[in-house]
């Protein structure tokens, strides 16, 4: 099927002052390159979900532009504006009395598809988003989970298969775990689809989360940073940030910044025929009393002691459980090396190959690289 990939957007010195003379929004000014997911946080009624509505103008700016691929929406129809902007929202919105078909092709139907294919369009969406057609297709609403709700809406914003989504909130009702599922399920859609995103949350563990860039607001949408999640924790533009991001922001990093192959060491390796004396003549001259074991197409197939019984000549081979696959988070493997109260862990690629281990130091030394250094003042 083809898909619409992201556009461009373009915030030009936005601002929103209401009737009552409250100022939502000063002057804030903004590109979420094609394809991104850009996450606004900050705190309560800084804003963010006056700029958001402004983008797709439930909210008219009283200043300033909003260019989405070069076009200045603030002149565009705005009817025919939301029907080309997915809109997610915390409370979902879906039509209680519409079933779940009917209510993820409101758009299509709007814009004239005919039956059968907004039919399809909308089976392939429930289950793009995880929900099987045949279950819950003919259900209505308050016959599903908050969470199958949240995700009937992120079908529903998709399906007229919109170059931008704007999600205010979308997992904000779900409990902690459903929300922790909902937001990978997301991403993975995400990775495939290529949209362009404006995420509001108030959660900055969404936003580094989520986020390819984070934007952090203070009050009246004043732009604090705007940078990759490792550099918002890792070097907070100053001390509003660093309060937003929290104390515990060096624990945060751990969860955005990916492993690098670069970060890994090597460690001793015996091939799977070694006998117990190669165990030990790998071993030495490291720091490290074992050996990782490999067998003949590199593939990990356990580790060996390095103390072997005394006059065995074939090694006594281990399962090697502390292990993650290269996409993992340096905190993923903080998480292995604590649970199996290993010094070190395996990185494995698609084959389980080694590519290398990360030890504490290893780690703590990545993290460092993740972010720019910035001198104390
Ligand atoms: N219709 C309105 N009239 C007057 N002031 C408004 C109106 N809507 C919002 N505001 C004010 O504008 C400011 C920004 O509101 P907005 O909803 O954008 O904040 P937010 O960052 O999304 O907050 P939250 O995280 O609590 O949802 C707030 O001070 C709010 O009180």
């Amino acid at each position: 099927m083809h898909r619409t990939e992201g556009a461009m957007i373009v915030l030009d010195g936005i601002g929103k002052q209401y009737a009552d003379g409250s100022v939502a929004v000063r002057d804030l000014s903004l590109s979420v390159p094609r394809g991104s997911l850009v996450a606004l946080v900050g705190p309560s009624g800084c804003g963010k979900s006056t700029t958001l509505k402004m983008i797709n103008r439930l909210i008219e700016p009283t200043t300033g532009r909003i260019l989405i691929d070069g076009e200045d929406v603030t002149k565009a129809d705005p009817v025919a504006l939301r029907r080309g902007i997915g809109y997610v929202i915390q409370q979902v919105g879906l039509f209680p009395h519409q079933s779940i078909r009917q209510n993820v092709t409101t758009v299509p139907s709007l814009l004239g598809w005919d039956g059968e294919r907004a039919r399809a369009r909308a089976d392939e969406l429930l289950e793009m988003v995880g929900l099987d057609p045949a279950t819950y297709a003919d259900r209505y609403p308050h016959q599903l989970s908050g969470g199958q709700r949240q995700r009937v809406g992120v079908a529903r914003a998709l399906a007229a298969d919109p170059p931008v989504l704007l999600m205010d909130e979308p997992f904000g009702a779900v409990d902690p775990i459903v929300r922790e599922r909902l937001q990978d399920e997301f991403l993975r859609l995400q990775h495939e689809l290529g949209k362009t995103v404006v995420f509001v949350t108030h959660d900055i563990d969404e936003a580094v989360r989520l986020g390819d860039r984070v934007a952090v607001l203070a009050s009246g949408g004043d732009l604090r940073q705007y940078d990759s999640p490792a550099a918002v924790l890792g070097s907070p533009a100053d001390d509003f940030v660093a309060e937003f991001v929290g104390a515990d922001r060096g624990l945060r990093r751990l969860a955005v910044t990916a492993i690098e192959v670069r970060d890994l060491e090597d460690a001793p390796v015996v091939r799977r025929d070694a006998s117990a004396d190669d165990v030990r003549q790998a071993a030495s001259g490291t720091d490290v009393p074992w050996a990782i074991v490999l067998d003949d197409d590199g593939r990990l197939a356990g580790w060996a002691p390095a103390d072997q019984p005394a006059g065995s000549s074939s090694m006594r081979v281990r399962p090697m459980e502390a292990t993650v696959h290269r996409s993992a988070t340096l905190k993923d493997a903080w998480a292995v090396m604590l649970r199996y109260d290993a010094g070190w862990v395996a990185v494995l690629d698609d084959d389980r190959r080694l590519l290398g281990v990360l030890t504490p130091e290893s780690l703590h030394a990545a993290l460092r690289r993740s972010v720019r250094i910035t001198e104390p003042a």
